[in-house]
């Protein structure tokens, strides 16, 4: 059996803001058994007899749950500043669609250990992913101790269309509550541009045969929301609600454009909204009305969106981006403030990804996902909120300890389970061979 106790920590347990406490979190076989103030261990002597404990020194550090990113193409670190400065549909179309057809297993695998190595050494403790080889995706979850929730990209037209729904269906056979129950596994249809609604219907069936949800790109663009429109008659959000896509579990990554219908629509049918403002800035997509959403208790998650359109994959940046982008576009410095947005990145992710049953607080029962952050540095001096710290101040590389699942993955800044030398040597001989003009 596995023991941790981490002790005289701030303790953020993100369950509501009156809850956060100065003491200890007690965690076995991967899940939180008790959370206790420091008054009450001074009663208590257990756990501290036990031999097998891993004791985790909690002072000048605060303690979150696991960051959750919500939308992202892990393997995509590969692409990682090979095409900047395009609009979408070129950065698409003319960079990096051509630059994955070259893609092979073996690339796909070391591009989304990379990606884990960052997302872990930064406090990430679950990504949902949508991509293809998506068998390594999952195999590189199982090796890492990340946590997963995957899809496998499915694009409606040309010849890999019905391939996409077959993989998909093996796909989730072979790995939902696969790795330990780490992995779960939703489709992924592109986006509205990509498939269109007959193929869609044959997706929403697939997933409801299955009992499971959907991840999809949704009003990313204004140019997405014209071509709809100019095509069905509606625009995106409307389009995907006639045809009952809503009527699931879904995960729509961006929601930039929307009317105040739309907003409605996306609230009421409970569809988890993933936004990545730092991707929505560098490909110039726009802002998406996150404050608006947050009022009406839209279910809003926080992503990095792949490496090839952030380029880091550092979850405490964007949670700085995506509060300021909020105040400086409304022109009100009351909008998004900190709280909600740390709510953004943990519980709201999670929500976002129907997981939020077992992840996304620290709650006694729940599992043993969180991030220990090292709050004795200059940028992080004097401690009066550490909350404010957390989204205005830190950085990704401010991480101390990260367990997943009960098991330690990152121990003082470093990798326990993974070889970074490694992940960086395979990942820069596929990112040489996938850019290579020839072939
Ligand atoms: N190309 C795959 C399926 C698509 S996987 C998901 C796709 O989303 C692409 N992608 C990454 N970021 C974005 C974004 O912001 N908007 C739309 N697509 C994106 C990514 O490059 C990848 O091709 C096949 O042949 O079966
Ligand atoms: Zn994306």
């Amino acid at each position: 059996m596995s023991r941790i106790l981490i002790q005289n920590a701030t303790i953020i347990p993100m369950t509501s803001k009156e809850d956060i406490f100065q003491g200890h979190i007690y965690i076995e076989d991967g899940k939180i058994v008790r959370l206790y103030n420091k008054r009450e261990r001074e009663e208590v002597s257990f756990p501290l007899e036990m031999t097998d404990l891993e004791i985790i020194d909690g002072q000048d550090k605060v303690v979150i749950p696991g960051l959750v990113n919500a939308h992202t193409h892990a393997a995509m670190t590969l692409f990682r500043g090979y095409a900047d400065d395009l609009p979408l549909m070129e950065w698409l179309n003319d960079a990096i669609w051509p630059a994955e057809k070259k893609l092979t297993d073996e690339h796909v695998y070391w591009g989304t250990m990379l990606a884990i190595a960052e997302m872990l050494k930064g406090g990430i403790t679950v990504f949902a992913d949508m991509y293809f080889f998506m068998d390594q995706v999952a195999k590189a979850v199982s090796d890492s101790g990340i946590r997963g929730h995957l899809s496998r990209g499915m694009i409606g037209f040309g010849p890999t269309s019905e391939k996409a729904l077959v993989e998909s269906e093996e796909f989730y056979r072979k790995w939902h509550e696969g790795a330990d129950g780490r992995i779960r596994v939703w489709l992924g249809p592109h986006a509205p541009y990509t498939c269109p609604p007959d193929y869609l219907q044959k997706v929403m069936a697939l997933a409801d045969r299955l009992g499971t949800g959907l991840h999809i790109h949704l009003a990313e663009t204004k140019k997405e929301v014209e071509d709809i429109q100019k095509e069905h008659g509606l625009r995106p959000i409307e389009l995907m609600n006639k045809i009952g896509l809503f009527e699931r579990p879904v995960l729509a990554a961006h929601c930039v454009h929307l009317t105040e219908e739309e907003e409605n629509i996306l609230v009421e049918k409970k569809v988890g909204i993933a936004h990545n403002p730092e991707s929505n800035m560098k490909l110039a997509s726009g802002i998406a009305p996150i404050e608006s959403l947050r009022q009406k208790k839209a279910i809003v998650g926080l992503g990095t969106d792949g490496a090839a359109s952030n380029n880091n994959l550092d979850l405490i940046e964007e949670m700085r981006q995506a509060t300021f982008l909020q105040k400086v576009n409304l022109l009100d410095p009351t909008a998004l403030p900190a709280y909600d947005t740390l709510a953004m990145a943990t519980i709201g992710g999670a929500k976002a990804l129907g997981w939020d049953h077992e992840i996304g607080t620290l709650e006694v029962g729940k599992k043993a996902d969180l991030a220990v952050i090292d709050m004795k540095q200059p940028h992080l001096y004097p401690v009066h909120d550490p909350v404010a710290h957390l989204v205005y101040s830190a950085k990704g590389s401010d991480v101390h300890t990260v367990i997943v699942d009960g098991k330690v993955l990152v121990r003082a800044g470093k990798l326990t389970t993974m070889n970074e030398e490694q992940i960086m040597t395979e990942a820069q001989k596929a990112a040489v061979v996938l850019t290579s003009k020839e072939g």
